[in-house]
């Protein structure tokens, strides 16, 4: 069994991963996971903590000449910000004057609940681990799982599909052209006419003192047929895809396919018509996002998320002072004013770690050699048929 667990305040010293259950000699490229975490911290809107940050993974264990040793794997993401918080997040000792203690919950952030739930006075003891910090985490691990798929010719594609009030209403290209173009676009967004009207969005939101949420799509190619299972609920893979993007901070929604439209359209121009040629099964459409029955039918996986507007606002909401109980505006912390096109590279992330984890399952092995013995057989046991 594939599995992770992370740790890190976001004003800590440091974020932690373990990942255990990795096979042996998988080779790991560094640059590619520091890669990704860059990418992570790119977007058009984010605030003042990612001009602090440059992150990059430390790997502590389980890696020997770039290669896996079928050991648990531990990496650590420094929190640059650190040297500015050491005091206000001593780990040892008593709170220092200077603390001042957060009581007034912002709407829509783990503040209320998370005091309550933790019997917190200063809400700083909820948001820190609350806090999409850990995301970074999520993209170190995912990207661990990304080598493994790639290895097997499964690629994780990203991008935006709508910011705010603005939609990207058609894609042109294949996946990898849409992608490649949505990777030097600050919005994460193919067409740089729709580029340009988001980030006019932004600004204007930015001005107002307000946030923006979106949407993006990940789509997974390559994938073989047969990866999750029908046969239990927690083995479904569109539910376990669901539950690993609704773990993101702020993400609202989940579709697989055509989602909620095909609650809207008979069943007639939903389901995807099966037909066999060359050696194949064939569908000319692809609108259950390549899965059935929670298992994937060999058409590329499709699942998009909706992320909910950041909650710190700069003209902040209405709340209550948890100390007095009397009416205050929200505290103000310094913020992110819409993380949609970095959401989209944690989604693709997340994906990537569900999808290897269901590919584990289905062919693991103790080193890639036997999982590569594995697959080439299933492989060719499904072409006969
Ligand atoms: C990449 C990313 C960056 C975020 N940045 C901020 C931020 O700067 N300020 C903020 O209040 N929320 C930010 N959020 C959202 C909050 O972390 C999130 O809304 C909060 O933890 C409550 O969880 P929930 O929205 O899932 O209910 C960010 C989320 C993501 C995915
Ligand atoms: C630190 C990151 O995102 C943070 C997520 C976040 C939140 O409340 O979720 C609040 C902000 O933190 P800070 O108050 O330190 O500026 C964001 O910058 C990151 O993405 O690496």
């Amino acid at each position: 069994m594939l599995r992770y667990l992370t740790a890190g305040e976001s004003h800590g010293p440091a974020l932690t991963a373990i990942i255990e259950g990795l096979p042996s000699n998988l080779p790991l490229d560094l640059e590619f996971i520091n890669h990704q975490l860059w990418r992570r911290q790119q977007g058009y809107g984010r605030g003042g903590r990612m001009k602090i940050e440059s992150d990059r993974v430390e790997i502590l264990s389980g890696v020997r000449f770039d290669k896996t040793m079928g050991t648990p794997v531990a990496m650590t993401i420094q929190n640059k910000d650190w040297r500015n918080w050491s005091e206000k997040m001593a780990i040892t000792g008593q709170a220092p004057s200077s603390v001042v203690e957060i009581t007034k919950p912002r709407p829509g952030h783990a503040d209320l609940a998370g005091a309550l739930k933790y019997n917190q006075e200063d809400i700083r003891n909820v948001l820190e681990r609350a806090s999409a910090r850990n995301t970074a985490t999520m993209v170190a691990v995912g990207s661990v799982a990304r080598l493994l798929l790639r290895h097997f010719g499964i690629e994780v594609y990203g991008h935006v599909v709508e910011l705010g009030s603005v939609r990207v209403e058609k894609f042109e290209g294949t996946i990898a052209e849409i992608a490649e173009r949505a990777e030097r676009s600050e919005v994460r967004v193919a067409d740089p006419e729709v580029e340009k009207r988001i980030i006019e969005q932004i600004d204007a939101a930015k001005a107002a003192g307000d946030t923006l949420g979106g949407v993006f799509e990940i789509i997974v190619t390559g994938a073989p047929i047969g990866l999750g299972s029908y046969s239990h609920p927690d083995r479904k893979l569109d539910g376990r895809l669901a539950q690993a993007l609704m773990s993101i901070q702020a993400i609202k929604g989940v579709e697989i396919g055509i989602g909620f439209d095909a609650a809207r359209t008979p069943g007639s121009h939903v389901h995807d018509e099966i037909g066999y040629s060359q050696g194949a099964y064939q569908r000319r459409t692809n609108h259950a996002g390549g899965l059935e029955g929670g298992v994937t039918n060999g058409q590329p996986v499709v699942v998009r998320a909706a992320m909910k507007p950041i909650p710190t606002l700069y003209k902040p909401l209405e709340s209550v002072d948890m100390r007095t109980k009397e009416p205050y505006r929200a505290t103000i912390e310094r913020s992110d004013v819409c993380a949609v096109p970095a959401a989209a590279v944690v989604g693709e992330a997340m994906v990537a770690w569900t999808i290897g984890q269901s590919f584990l399952e289905k062919f693991g092995g103790d080193s890639i050699e036997e999982i590569e013995r594995n697959y080439k057989s299933y492989l060719q046991a499904i072409g006969e048929r």
